[in-house]
């Protein structure tokens, strides 16, 4: 008689998702004392710990595909660790314990813990090198702008489609010496910027809730990490996502072989690069547009995560409570 092949754990997105808040909760907490003390290696430090730990305990067999780095290079949530109590079902972790290091390090807006985590095999291992980014809201047509189209283009076509003018249209972008020629581009046409010095991450997924954020479009290159874990919330929030990998050298190129990178010019859509369900979670560090960052109160901290999964589209915020103890 054939053997029964072993039954595969599910993957469980509504209880999982629950314990992917602590871990995102957890890391935030790690790094309070470390926001405005100037030291970007403690605060990053301090937050990968601690979401390693959360992490372990959790009932999934796990392997991060996005990470701290290079085995040889991060000791800790290396790309290929594996994580959990390898009781459970077998996903893909993609993570940034702290999205903005520097954020942290000078007590500047937007700094977040984030996680996603989807089932094995279904997100793309982005190697560490540049992604060209491109990201819009829900509610607007698949291929309302493109990354074929110019800056300028981008900003006609998405104020076509809101029906307003382009005046009133704002773009987030990293202010970096690269983007210059763009911003100018952007510039132009009249609509307005907000440059952000450091935090992607948290720049795109402000494109999902523009009554919110005053954000209405993301354009720019930043990290690929960054832009799978861009992707994995723009698919529970709702919006578009376009993204390209950059190479400077053929260090880079070989990363993205490693990989399993194939094609070197290829557009990822938001769907390409998480192929599946996926849940995410992201505390805010440093207070943002999105989330507030961790309050210190007599006796505890408090910090308020967004926890989402694709399945539903569902949106949790959550308010946590940690005593200080002495
Ligand atoms: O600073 P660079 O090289 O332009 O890279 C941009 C990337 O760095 C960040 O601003 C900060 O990332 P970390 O804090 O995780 O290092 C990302 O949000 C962004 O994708
Ligand atoms: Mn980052």
């Amino acid at each position: 008689m054939p053997v029964a092949p072993p039954k595969v754990a599910e993957f469980q997105d509504r209880l999982l998702s629950l314990g992917l808040a602590r871990v995102s909760e957890a890391a935030a907490l790690a790094s309070a004392n470390l926001i405005g003390r100037g030291d970007e290696k403690a605060a990053d430090q301090a937050a990968v710990n601690a979401m390693r730990d959360q992490l372990n305990l959790l009932d999934i067999k796990g392997v991060v595909v996005i990470g701290e780095g290079e085995r040889d290079e991060a000791p800790m949530l290396y790309i290929g660790e594996e994580v959990g109590t390898g009781q459970g079902p077998a996903v893909d972790i993609a993570l940034d314990p702290l999205e903005g290091t520097t954020l942290t390090a000078k007590d500047m807006p937007n700094a977040l813990t984030v996680i996603a985590m989807a089932p094995r095999g279904s997100l793309l291992h982005a190697p560490d090198v540049y992604m060209e980014k491109l990201a819009i809201g829900p509610g607007h047509r698949t291929g309302t702008v493109t990354l074929a189209m110019t800056p300028s283009e981008r900003v006609s076509a998405l104020a076509a489609a809101k029906g307003c003018s382009t005046n009133d249209i704002t773009v987030c972008v990293l202010e970096r010496p690269r983007h210059e020629e763009m911003i100018a581009e952007i510039r132009s046409t009249g609509a307005a910027i907000r440059l952000i010095t450091d935090g992607d991450v948290a720049g795109v997924m402000h494109c999902a809730e523009p009554d919110l954020t005053g954000i209405d479009m993301y354009m720019g290159s930043g990290g690929a990490p960054e832009g799978v874990l861009a992707a994995a919330a723009l698919k529970c929030m709702g919006g578009q996502f376009f993204g390209k990998l950059l190479f400077r050298n053929d260090d880079e190129r070989a990363r993205a072989r490693k990989a399993g990178i194939e094609n070197f010019d290829r557009v990822y859509t938001r769907d390409d690069l998480v192929r599946g369900d996926v849940i995410f979670a992201a505390t805010g560090v440093t207070d943002g547009s999105l989330l507030a960052g961790i309050k210190r109160e007599p006796g505890h901290l408090t910090t308020e995560t967004i926890l989402m999964r694709s399945k539903t589209g569902s949106v949790r915020r959550m308010n946590y409570r940690n005593p200080i103890r002495r």
